[in-house]
C-alpha cells in the first residue's frame, strides 16, 4: 500500500502567490489518477483558473469541429492526440488569460507538448500523481461521464443520486470507449516519462503518492496553502 507523501521537497519559494505573482500549475496525470477530481476541488478552494485538455477536446468533439473529427479518431483508439493539434488549442485558449494564475489539467503530457509550452510560459509548480496501476484500473471500470457537461461520476467514489443519470441534467450518462482494460493495458495515455523528468530537472515536480483521492487531497492542500491565495483562508479542508 503506497501512502500519501510528497516525495520531492518543496521547491518554490513561499511568496509566489502570496505576492501576487501569476501561477502557472499543471497536473499532467495518467489516466484514472485522479487528476479532474483534484483539479475540480483546487478550484473550489484556490483562486487559479482551471483549463481541462479533455473540456477542450470534448468541446471540438461536441461542436463536430475539424479538430474534434481527428481527436475522436485517435481517443477511440485510446491514444493521445498529436502534439501540434494539443498545443495549438491550449495555447489558443491561455491567450487570453495572461493576467490569471492558472491550472492546467491533462496537458502537458509529452516532451513536446512541455517544450511548447515553456517556449511560452515559465511553469512554477507541477502536480504529479503517482497512483498504482491497478487502482486505476479498479477506478476506470467504474467511471461514468455525462457527455454534455463531461461531469465524472464512479459507481462506489462519487455515485450519482439517480443511478445512471447525470445529477443536473437527468440525462443518461455513459462510459468512456477509452476506458476499455485493453486500451488502458498499452498505457498509451499516460504522460510520457520525459516530460516529468524534464520537470524534475527543472525543480519544479511535486509528487503525491496514495491509493485515494482524500489521502492525497490534504498534502496538496497543503503546498498549494504556501504557494496561492485561497478563495476562502477560514475554509475546511474537506472538500
Ligand atoms: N474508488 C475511488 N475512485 C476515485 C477516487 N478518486 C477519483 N475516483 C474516481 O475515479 C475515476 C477517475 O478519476 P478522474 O478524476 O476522472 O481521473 P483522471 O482521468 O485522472 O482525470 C472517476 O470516476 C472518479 O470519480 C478514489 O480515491 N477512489
Ligand atoms: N495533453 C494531451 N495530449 C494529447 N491528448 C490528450 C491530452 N489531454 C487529453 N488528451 C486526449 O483526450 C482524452 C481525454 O482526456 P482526459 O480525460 O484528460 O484523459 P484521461 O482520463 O485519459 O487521462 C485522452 O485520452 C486523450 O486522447
Amino acid at each position: 500500500m503506497f501512502r500519501a507523501q510528497l516525495s520531492v521537497a518543496w521547491s518554490c519559494p513561499a511568496a509566489v502567490g502570496a505576492s501576487g505573482r501569476l501561477l502557472r500549475t499543471v497536473i499532467p496525470g495518467a489516466p484514472g489518477s485522479g487528476k479532474h477530481t483534484l483539479a475540480l476541488r483546487i478550484t473550489k478552494h484556490f483562486r487559479l483558473k482551471k483549463f481541462s485538455s479533455w473540456d477542450l477536446i470534448r468541446e471540438n468533439m461536441l461542436r463536430d469541429t475539424e479538430i474534434g473529427v481527428l481527436a475522436k479518431v485517435f481517443m477511440d483508439q485510446g491514444k493521445l492526440i498529436p502534439d501540434d493539434v494539443m498545443t495549438r488549442v491550449t495555447l489558443h485558449q491561455l491567450k487570453n488569460f495572461s493576467q490569471e494564475s492558472w491550472l492546467l489539467c491533462g496537458f502537458p503530457r509529452t516532451l513536446r507538448q512541455a517544450e511548447a509550452l515553456d517556449r511560452v510560459y515559465q511553469i512554477h509548480l507541477v502536480l504529479n500523481l503517482n497512483v498504482p496501476s491497478e487502482v486505476i484500473q479498479q477506478r476506470l471500470s467504474a467511471r461514468w461521464i455525462h457527455p454534455g457537461s463531461g461531469r465524472v461520476y464512479n459507481l462506489e467514489f462519487k455515485p450519482p443520486k439517480v443511478v445512471g443519470v447525470d445529477d443536473l441534467t437527468g440525462e443518461p450518462f455513459v462510459q468512456r470507449e477509452d476506458d476499455r482494460p485493453e486500451t488502458l493495458a498499452e498505457g498509451l495515455r499516460r504522460p510520457t516519462k520525459p516530460v516529468l523528468e524534464y520537470y524534475r530537472k527543472k525543480g519544479v515536480l511535486e509528487t503525491f503518492s496514495g491509493t485515494e483521492t482524500n489521502e492525497i487531497w490534504p498534502c496538496m492542500h497543503a503546498l498549494l496553502q504556501t504557494k496561492v491565495p485561497q478563495i476562502d483562508p477560514k475554509a475546511s479542508v474537506i472538500p
